[in-house]
């Protein structure tokens, strides 16, 4: 087993990697039950597929399960879910000591982390992400959130889990689509600060989106290491170490908010695609080469990613997607700070971009 330390002053706690973990769960988690009753709060097609094993895993220590159903897809990272995953808290008798479960994707992970950030002003919450996205990113690091109407992620707090539970294998069940998808996020640790990793799933890449065991493990466990890394140097994103995690988002959630938070596009394909923007972008201002910005398109393509915002059949322009990013949370005194590349492993974050430059940039990738 794989046991990765994110280490916070006061808030530590452990992101542990095994197949089959899930089976144990009341074993490793045994110091986070305190209470016969495990409010679990699950995703529709995470607790079909994998929530009968949780429920044995707890029955075999003398717990049972009361199940919160979250239904599937971005709209449930809402106020109308917050309110009603909050009342169920309330109902269910939650204190503040006591360990909320979140099974599921990034989804239910934001949501339940949100929700347990303010009930009460703060119970605890343990994380058991069963997407490819889940594993490697957003279980890990705190950023709990709902969406608005004025964008993504602009209600929310940093909540850091007790304990984080990673089964590889629950990711047998997941659609080829959203492993991809959750590919987007793996790739990134390559493309914004490791070479060797980023070289690595040039050669390895279709066997982890395949579910090849090694691979797998491998992927997610360098994946969150490096996160735990940057979560531990800037917590909350005041450095700018912790915004590199940000690297393909600023364009991503424009394009997510463009299609309307939907099906359309799904979180990783957008930041797959604003990750070749960013690359594209960099080679427009000289700072790295052309072929290095086809090398990054080359490597999200190769995973069957989308590359081209065209594909995305927006009819729109340069400028609308702008406006869409004035809601970014990096946004700064009127300057939008952006992730930008000096090569592939070697993002940094750019103080002097102009958002008018950016929309004729993007008037002509959507040409
Ligand atoms: N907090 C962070 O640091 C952070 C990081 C990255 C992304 N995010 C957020 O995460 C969300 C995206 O998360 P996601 O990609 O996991 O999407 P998701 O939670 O919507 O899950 C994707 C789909 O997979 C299904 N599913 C989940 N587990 C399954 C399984 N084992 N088998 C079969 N189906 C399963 C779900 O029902 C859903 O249809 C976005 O809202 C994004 O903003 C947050
Ligand atoms: O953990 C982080 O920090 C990230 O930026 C990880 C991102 O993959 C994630 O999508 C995050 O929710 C985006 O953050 P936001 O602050 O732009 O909402
Ligand atoms: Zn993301």
């Amino acid at each position: 087993m794989a046991v990765i330390p994110v280490q916070l002053a006061g808030r530590s706690y452990e992101v542990l990697v095994d197949h089959g973990l899930l089976d144990d769960a009341a074993n490793v988690g045994a110091a986070f039950l305190r209470k016969e009753t495990v409010p679990i709060v699950a995703d529709t097609n995470a607790k079909a597929h994998h929530g009968k094993r949780l429920e044995a895993a707890l029955a075999t220590a003398g717990h049972k399960a009361t199940w919160f159903e979250v239904a599937s897809g971005e709209a449930s990272k809402s106020w109308q879910g917050l309110q009603e995953l909050t009342d169920w808290l309330l109902a269910q008798g939650v204190e503040r000591g006591d360990q909320v479960f979140a099974l599921g994707g990034g989804v239910v992970g934001d949501l339940t982390g949100f929700a347990c950030a303010i009930l009460k002003r703060g119970c605890g919450f343990v994380q058991i992400p069963t997407t490819l996205l889940a594993q490697v990113d957003s279980s890990v690091g705190g950023k709990t959130a709902i969406n608005t109407n004025a964008g993504k992620n602009l209600i929310g707090a940093f909540h850091q889990p007790a304990l984080v539970l990673i089964d590889p294998a629950t990711l047998d069940t997941l659609p080829d689509r959203e492993m991809r998808a959750g590919y987007a996020e793996v790739i990134k640790y390559g493309i914004l600060a490791d070479r060797e990793f980023f070289d690595w799933l040039a050669e390895n890449g279709k066997k982890v989106v395949a579910r090849d065991p090694g691979a797998l493990v491998h992927a997610i466990s360098t994946s969150v290491a490096a996160k735990a890394r940057i979560v531990a140097e800037d917590e909350r994103e005041t450095s700018g170490a912790r915004a590199l995690l940000n690297l393909g988002h600023t364009f991503g959630h424009a394009l997510e908010a463009e299609t309307g938070f939907s099906d359309r596009l799904l979180h990783g394909e957008g930041v797959a695609l604003g990750m070749v923007l960013a690359a594209r972008y960099s080679a427009r201002r000289g700072l790295i080469s052309v072929e290095d910005a086809a090398l990054v398109a080359s490597a999200i393509e190769a995973s069957g990613l989308p590359s081209e915002i065209s594909q995305l059949g927006l009819y729109c322009d340069g400028s609308k997607l702008a406006d869409h990013m004035l809601h970014d949370k990096k946004m700064d005194a009127g300057t939008l700070p952006f992730i930008l590349l000096r090569g592939i492993g070697a993002a940094y974050l750019a103080k002097d971009v102009a958002l008018d430059d950016v929309a004729s940039f993007l008037d002509e990738q959507l040409q």
